[in-house]
């Protein structure tokens, strides 16, 4: 990637709250065509971050681009390229879902031939058409979510700036959300999504940018996070699961209903092990490692820093 192509790129960026430097030196790079995920414990200045790439706070120093242009100098560029889902957000409760959708088409200049069959486009795309004509108010607070999706893409930007999109959405939804987010990415956009539940993340994203008070700490492909996991899961219908692995000179955890937990070195290690255990007729049902990479990574990343 040539980083000049970069959807967002960040620079040494600070920005203090009177004594608070909430961001301090963070440097991000979002690449066109994939999904980067800020993660960072609470207080650490994501939604800091996210608001002066949305054009809502200047920076104090430090260089922004977003889609090749400066925020500061720039703002009404920016925002025409930039869609925005603030974590929290007014919806204008008195419209109709159609009219809060067709108002921001309006806002973000769709043109108004164009603007009925974009927001009939959206409303499915986040299957909301059958409360087209509900006003706003009757929305679940998930749906509501999904509403702030949809009005982020009214005018298909090119970078996508997500601040906890998944918070308040059912299991069905953070699917939707995902594969929405994918589609997105597939089709060139830069997506910057931040979000604690890292579980989902691991799904959506292809790199995490992991943020500590106000600066920027490491940057991962998500596929290396893989090598660094340790623990892996095995359930076996019969066999001498536990006798098999304490002769390879690993020490097991306790049985559990969801399988026996065991350290390995590496995934080499794992699939080692796997083909050993089969020799072994030991009939292995589940092997996998426990946990998950993102989740792993985070809190590795955080016993560092306590
Ligand atoms: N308007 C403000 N005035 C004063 N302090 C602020 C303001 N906005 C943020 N801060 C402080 O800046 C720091 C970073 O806040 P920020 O909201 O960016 O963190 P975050 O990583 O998004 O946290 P969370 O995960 O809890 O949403 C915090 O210490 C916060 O109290």
């Amino acid at each position: 990637m040539v980083e000049e192509d970069a959807g967002i790129l960040a620079r040494e960026v600070r920005r203090r709250f009177g004594s608070v430097e909430a961001v301090r030196g963070m440097d991000l790079t979002v690449p066109h065509g994939e999904v980067t995920a800020l993660v960072g414990p609470n207080g650490a200045g994501k939604t800091t971050l996210l608001l002066m790439l949305a054009t809502l706070l200047a920076p104090d120093s430090g260089e922004l681009r977003i889609a090749g242009l400066d925020p500061v100098a720039d703002p009404d560029a920016v925002r025409s390229r930039i869609g925005w889902m603030p974590d929290t957000f007014g919806v204008y409760d008195q419209l109709m879902t159609h009219e809060y959708l067709g108002f921001f088409c309006e806002a973000y200049r769709v043109p108004a031939s164009a603007a009925r069959e974009r927001v009939a486009e959206l409303l499915d795309l986040v299957h909301l058409a059958e409360f087209a004509s509900q006003p706003v108010h009757v929305l679940s607070r998930g749906q509501k979510q999904r509403l702030g999706v949809a009005r982020a893409l009214v005018h298909r930007p090119s970078v996508l700036l997500l601040d906890e999109p998944a918070s308040g959405l059912d299991p069905r939804s953070r699917v939707e959300l995902r594969d929405l987010l994918r589609a997105q990415a597939r089709e060139g956009t830069a997506v910057l999504v931040s979000s604690h539940i890292l579980t989902e993340l691991e799904e959506i994203a292809d790199r995490v940018v992991f943020v500590d008070r106000g600066t920027t700490v490491s940057e991962h492909r998500m596929a290396d996070l893989g090598s660094h996991r340790s623990t892996w899961r095995i359930r076996a219908l019969d066999g001498d699961l536990t006798g098999a692995l304490r002769s390879r000179g690993l020490s097991p955890g306790e049985a559990t209903p969801a399988g026996v937990d065991v350290e390995l070195e590496s995934e080499q290690a794992a699939a080692d092990l796997l083909r050993d255990l089969l020799a072994d007729e030991v009939r292995v049902v589940g092997f996998g490692p426990a946990g998950n990479h993102l989740e792993s990574a985070y809190l590795a990343f955080t016993e560092d820093r306590r």
